[in-house]
């Protein structure tokens, strides 16, 4: 079986439609629960499976001339700078047609690296007349050609199919990025490692915020309402541990407990979190399989 997976980032005017979207393509409670954390860094909102590719879609804030250079490196950082997606589908509302948000959007689309494959998606077509659509294809299209059109409907679920079985032929060849019976909770995953992360790099200050990657490695729904979660730390070198250990492991401590106030409080329930610190030394090597996908590393350091 040849396997296909990749990153798609769903892009579009506030109120596009892209939740709505996401609800269709991957499931109502992902995208709702990860919707309340615009603020944090996470960068997964869902996955979905269709036929034999797996489709990550991402975030992309700070995608389009990032203010200053330290949104850039925090976008970076937080997903390895998988803000630069295989596929980026634009998101347009048909009765409003061509805004001054959607051109802002079309000139970053302009100034993206050549080869990325760019998708528009003209969403709402429920609320305007057929010949207004063509229209409005064909104005978005000459201003930037987009490699694929569709016209879609996310509430009434119009043309969402088609859009994600193109997506799923889209994404490269490649081994699925995450295990099938992870993916249902892969972004609470990613949220909940991404807390801790940030527990990590205000406690430790530049000691060693980028040499770090946190993974969710278990995830466990307890009868009592509790959340039992399992984060594995990795660092690079094995002097960092003793550093991120602390005294008699008071840093690590502290950084547990701060970590776990927040995800409880996020996830509105008991939350027992157990933090492991491993050695990973060819962590650094994987920034180069990032790079591979046309990602820039460079920026998270
Ligand atoms: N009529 C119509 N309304 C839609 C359609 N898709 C989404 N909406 C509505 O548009 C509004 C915004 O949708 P969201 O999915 O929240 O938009 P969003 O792009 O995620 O918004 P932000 O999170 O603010 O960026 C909601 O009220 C949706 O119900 C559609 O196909 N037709």
């Amino acid at each position: 079986m040849t396997t296909r997976a990749g990153f798609v980032a769903l892009i579009g005017e506030p109120n596009a439609g892209k939740s709505t979207l996401l609800n269709r393509m991957v499931g109502a409670k992902v995208s709702i629960v990860t919707h309340k954390v615009q603020t944090t860094r996470a960068r997964i909102r869902g996955v979905a499976m269709a036929g034999d590719s797996q489709i990550v879609f991402v975030d992309t804030p700070g995608l389009f001339r990032p203010r200053r250079r330290l949104d850039r490196a925090m976008v970076a950082a937080a997903w390895g700078g998988a803000a630069d997606a295989d596929v980026v589908v634009l998101l347009v509302e048909a009765h409003r047609g061509v805004t001054e948000g959607v051109e802002t959007i079309l000139e970053g689309l302009a100034d993206m690296p050549k080869g990325r494959t760019v998708a528009l998606a003209i969403n709402k077509i429920d609320r305007v007349e057929g010949p207004r659509l063509l229209a409005l294809a064909e104005d978005l299209n000459n201003r930037l050609p987009f490699a694929k059109t569709f016209m879609i409907s996310a509430e009434k679920g119009y043309g969402v199919e088609d859009l994600r079985d193109w997506l799923a032929g889209e994404v490269p060849e490649s081994p699925w990025l995450y295990p099938e019976d992870q993916i249902a909770d892969l972004p609470l995953r990613m949220i909940a490692a991404e807390m801790t992360r940030e527990k990590l790099t205000l406690r430790l200050h530049q000691e060693l915020p980028y040499q770090l990657t946190v993974e969710t490695e278990n995830w466990e729904e307890r009868k009592d309402g509790s959340a039992r979660i399992d984060q594995v730390i990795y660092v690079s070198r094995a002097g960092h541990k003793g550093i991120l250990l602390g005294k008699g492991g008071e840093t690590i401590k502290a950084i547990s407990k701060a970590a776990r106030e927040e995800i409880a409080a996020f996830l509105d329930r008991p939350v027992h979190l157990f933090l492991q610190v491993k050695v990973r030394e060819n962590w650094q090597d994987e920034a180069a399989r990032y790079s591979e996908m046309g990602l820039d590393f460079r920026d998270s350091n």
